[in-house]
């Protein structure tokens, strides 16, 4: 469904150029659930807004679908927002028009598709638990109850991925799983791949596989140790920390066989600049550097 390779975005302003991702690789199935996770900076949100179509990469590859989003017509790329992308954000508001009922905030994206089918978007407001609040102004709904018709909004057009960008970044724990429920019951119910931006180590436990960036490059992957566990199993831990119980940690390495050493590693020996490299037949060892006495010889 996705695919990044060599992921390049350069802002530039007046004085400075700052290098937000820098040779990004990554690949998403079709139907795939996964979590994006970095720190503040990292480069998370460059990369949603890359691919949801609101941003123009600076230089690699990047395929969503079918469509080369590096060399995209503008025209198309309206097209690609509308029919492949839905959007959720941590900040509702600019998905919803305040004084519309549920129902019609819903029919509203269909109405600019130039299809309006009442049926599923009552269907999509029953999947995010609004079968009762249909009719209610936006409103009269609380913040948690607004971010789950912002969840409908995002699925009216029948998008083939949904990405979200913090989506549980401003609702309390309950409403949190709630959201994160309903997230695992569209991606099974319709196949629609989805791809969740945070830095909430607990959210991303909830899904099959987490990718970590940083520095603007991918530079871990968990996998979860028993995919058929999902985050409403029992024993799944949805505290800090849950991603390592749950999930099998692995180092990314590029088609150019470049990884991330974490920095931790490289400072608890030394590391700094350059380093020795040894194969033994099984394993690749990197250390300190060895004395360059012994080179010059
Ligand atoms: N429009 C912009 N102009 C200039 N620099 C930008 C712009 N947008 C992002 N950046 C820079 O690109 C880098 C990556 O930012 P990005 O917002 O993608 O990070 P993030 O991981 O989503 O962070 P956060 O979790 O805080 O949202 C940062 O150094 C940021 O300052």
């Amino acid at each position: 469904m996705i695919n990044c390779e060599g992921l390049v975005k350069i802002f530039k302003s007046e004085d400075i150029e700052v290098v937000a991702l820098q040779g990004l690789n990554l690949t998403v199935e079709q139907g795939e659930m996964m979590a994006i996770i970095g720190n503040s900076g990292s480069g998370k949100s460059t990369l949603l807004n890359i691919l949801g179509g609101l941003d123009r990469p600076s230089a690699g590859q990047v395929h969503v679908g079918g469509w080369d989003l590096l060399k995209i017509k503008e025209e198309q790329l309206v097209e690609y927002k509308r029919k492949t992308v839905g959007f959720v954000w941590q900040n509702n508001a600019r998905n919803l028009l305040p004084y519309l009922s549920a129902l019609e905030n819903v029919e509203l994206p269909m109405t600019l598709g130039g299809k309006v089918d009442r049926e599923y978007a009552k269907q999509l407001l029953e999947w995010v638990g609004l079968k009762d609040r249909m009719r209610s102004r936006l409103t009269q709904l609380s913040g948690g109850e607004q971010q789950r018709v912002a969840i409908a909004i995002a699925l009216a057009n029948r998008p083939a991925m949904l990405l979200a960008d913090e989506p549980t970044g401003s609702v309390d724990t309950a409403t949190s799983d709630q959201i994160m429920s309903i997230f695992r019951k569209v991606n099974q119910e319709l196949g629609i791949t989805i791809v969740i931006v945070t830095h909430d180590l607990a959210l991303a436990g909830k899904v099959d596989r987490v990718v970590a960036i940083r520095d603007g490059l991918t530079s871990t992957e968990f996998l979860k140790r028993n995919p058929s566990l999902d985050g409403n199993a029992a024993g799944f831990s949805s505290q800090e920390g849950g991603l390592q119980d749950v999930h099998e940690a692995f180092v990314v390495v590029d088609r150019a066989g470049r990884l991330q050493v974490p920095k931790e590693y490289l400072e608890s020996v030394g590391i700094s600049g350059r380093a020795s490299m040894e194969f033994d037949g099984e394993k690749i060892i990197i250390t300190a550097p060895k004395s360059l006495e012994g080179d010059s010889q």
